[in-house]
Formats: structure tokens, C-alpha cells, sequence
């Protein structure tokens, strides 16, 4: 049976049986970490700066903020201040879109949305295509009426940071700058428009499990409420809350770009906790390679005489592991080792 939605308006007393989690999946059962996303201004001409921060930001967490990114604030506004009426449209209104085939777009649905789920997360989403915009416009929805030209100016503003941070990646690597341009960055540009609405007991649920992106790179806004965390390297592995920096974009590399980089960097693995006073929405932009793209490490990130950590894949490939794999990283990564 498919799960209700979570925003049909009413306010939770307490949390039905579905969302609790067994013990081991809860956010407490793993350590947090005090150490703080980095966040990097991508204003000012130093361009050998930007790439050393983004160069260690990405091996350490994959995941970093940018300031200063060059998209408009009204822009940003209007895209959140949409989304977040979409979610208070009546029940009836949304559920138009409702539906638990992973494949429709656009598609409305609650957690992770198929009809197997048994154990629930805490959150609605939206989910859209967006780019190239005259394959997807016409179907975007109609409501809220200000909702289609928010998207547009949103994902075109947002699609060009993600491909200036890619020619900046690349520089880091050693690449040609335009590495990422042409297959690796082709395929559509998707975005799941999540809503958590307040939770009545956060230490049982969880918004999104832990997991890592499949595409190259994710860029996310918030509406200012807490939520993401994203996981350190390293041996203690600790969890690190995203702070809401007001008008900054958070930028996730996803397994592609570890792929890719052979290793150099991570793709960020990250996770969604539950608020108990205020409803949090977030906008997650997903650049993806086309289904028929080649993935392979970067010729020059492999040491002569040695195999690539992983083999090469198409995209397609690999998205039929990810979702086989429901998103454990470890698990996903493990299926295209090299063994040697
Ligand atoms: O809501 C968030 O901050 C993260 C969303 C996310 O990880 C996703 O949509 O893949
Ligand atoms: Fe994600």
C-alpha cells in the first residue's frame, strides 16, 4: 500500500508506527562530529584559491557551501517561497501528481515512494524535470501560478554555477577544464523539491537515510531550517550538521565524480534529521550524465601501471545498482571495484 503524504496539513502529536525506526537506524546510533562544512566564496579573482578550497572541501567531505555564486537572491526566493506553497496547496491538489512509479515526472510522493516501502521517512518531495526546459516545461505544474517561472529562472541560474564549479573541479584534478562538459553532465537536470514537515520525535525518525547521490554534482538550497547533515572521512566518520547560511548554495559531488577522480574525491554521503518546530524545505538540483554515457576515471587520476579503482560503466549501469543497492554507498561502489 502506497504511504499517505505527510503535508495534508495536520500537525503530529505523536509519530505513527511506520516512521519509527528500529534502533540501529536512528540518527542517534552514529557519531556527530563538531567539524564545520567548508564554506567557499566564489566572488573575488583569485580563481587558485576557489579550486585549493573546493580541492579540500571535496576530499574530506564532498560537500561544500558557496557564497557569492552569482545567483540573484529573488531568484532563490522565488523558487523557495513556490515550493514551499506547493506544499501547503490542499491534499487534493497535490496529490494530482501523486504516484509511486520512480519514473514519472513530475511526480508528488512521500518518502521513498514505492509500493514495497515498509519503514517510512519523514518527508514529501517533488519531484521534476527541468532541464533542457523545452522538455520539461510544459509539464511542470500549474500550481502554485508562480511556480513555472520560478523554476525556469531557478534551474537555468543554477544549472550554470554547477557547470563553473565542474570547469573549477576539473582545473583541481589536473583535467582539462572542460571535462565534465559533453556526456558526464548531458543528461537531464532533475530536481526533488523535499518538504520535512515538523516532527513530533525526532530521535526516532529520519528525513532521508544516509546515502550518496548518484549523478556528478547536487546543488541545494534550504529555507533556513536545519536538517542535512553530511558525513567526514575518515575513521571516525562523524556526522557534521549543514548550517543554513542565508543565500548560499550547498554543493554535493555525487559517486560519478568519485568515480571520475579515481578516488581524489568523495562523492558526499549524506543524511536528513527531523525538526520538531519548524517545516523545512529544500531544493536539490541533480546534473546528470545521459543514461548511454561511458563512465570511467579520468585517464590522467590513474597511476601508470596501476587499474583503475573501478571499472568503466555506462551511467545506466549504474543507476540499475544504485537502485538495487537502495543507496548504500559502500554497497553501490562495491559492485564496479577493481579488484586489484
Ligand atoms: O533535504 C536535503 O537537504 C537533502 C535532500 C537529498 O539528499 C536528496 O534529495 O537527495
Ligand atoms: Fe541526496
Amino acid at each position: 500500500m502506497a504511504a499517505e503524504p505527510l503535508s495534508n496539513g495536520a500537525a503530529y502529536q505523536s509519530v505513527p508506527e511506520s516512521y519509527v525506526l528500529p534502533g540501529d537506524k536512528r540518527p542517534g546510533s552514529s557519531p556527530s562530529s563538531a567539524a564545520a562544512i567548508p564554506v567557499v566564496d566564489l566572488g573575488g579573482d583569485d580563481p587558485d584559491r576557489i579550486v585549493k578550497q573546493i580541492m579540500g572541501a571535496g576530499r574530506e567531505f564532498g560537500f561544500f557551501q558557496v557564497i557569492n555564486h552569482g545567483v540573484p537572491g529573488q531568484v532563490m526566493g522565488e523558487m523557495m517561497s513556490s515550493a514551499e506553497e506547493f506544499f501547503g496547496l490542499p491534499t487534493e491538489e497535490k496529490m494530482v501528481l501523486y504516484s509511486t512509479d520512480s519514473k514519472k515526472l513530475p511526480r508528488f510522493h512521500t518518502s521513498i515512494g514505492n509500493d514495497q516501502e515498509k519503514l517510512l521517512y519523514w518527508r514529501d518531495c517533488l519531484k521534476l524535470g527541468c532541464y533542457p526546459l523545452e522538455q520539461f516545461r510544459h509539464q511542470w505544474p500549474q500550481k502554485p501560478a508562480r511556480l513555472r517561472a520560478a523554476l525556469e529562472a531557478y534551474t537555468t541560474a543554477v544549472r550554470a554555477v554547477a557547470l563553473r564549479l565542474l570547469r573549477l573541479t576539473a582545473a583541481g584534478l589536473g583535467l582539462d577544464e572542460g571535462h565534465f562538459e559533453g556526456e558526464l553532465t548531458a543528461g537531464p537536470v532533475i530536481m526533488n523539491v523535499n518538504h520535512y514537515v515538523p516532527c513530533p520525535e525526532p530521535s526516532l525518525t529520519m528525513g532521508l537515510a544516509p546515502h550518496c547521490d548518484p549523478n556528478v554534482v547536487t546543488v541545494l538550497a534550504d529555507n533556513g531550517v536545519r536538517g542535512l547533515q553530511a558525513r567526514q572521512r575518515g575513521s571516525g566518520g562523524g556526522w557534521v550538521d549543514v548550517e543554513p547560511l542565508p543565500g548560499a548554495l550547498v554543493v554535493n559531488f555525487g559517486h560519478q565524480m568519485e568515480v571520475v577522480s579515481n578516488g581524489a574525491l568523495r562523492g558526499g554521503e549524506h543524511r536528513v534529521v527531523t525538526n520538531a518546530r519548524a517545516a523545512r524545505t529544500s531544493l536539490a538540483t541533480f546534473v546528470m550524465p545521459a543514461m548511454g554515457c561511458a563512465v570511467a576515471a579520468a585517464p590522467g587520476m590513474v597511476p601508470d601501471g596501476e587499474a583503475p579503482r573501478y571499472r568503466a560503466f555506462t551511467y545506466q549501469e549504474f543507476m540499475g545498482a544504485y537502485t538495487a543497492a537502495i543507496g548504500d554507498r559502500d554497497a553501490v561502489l562495491a559492485r564496479f571495484q577493481n579488484k586489484d
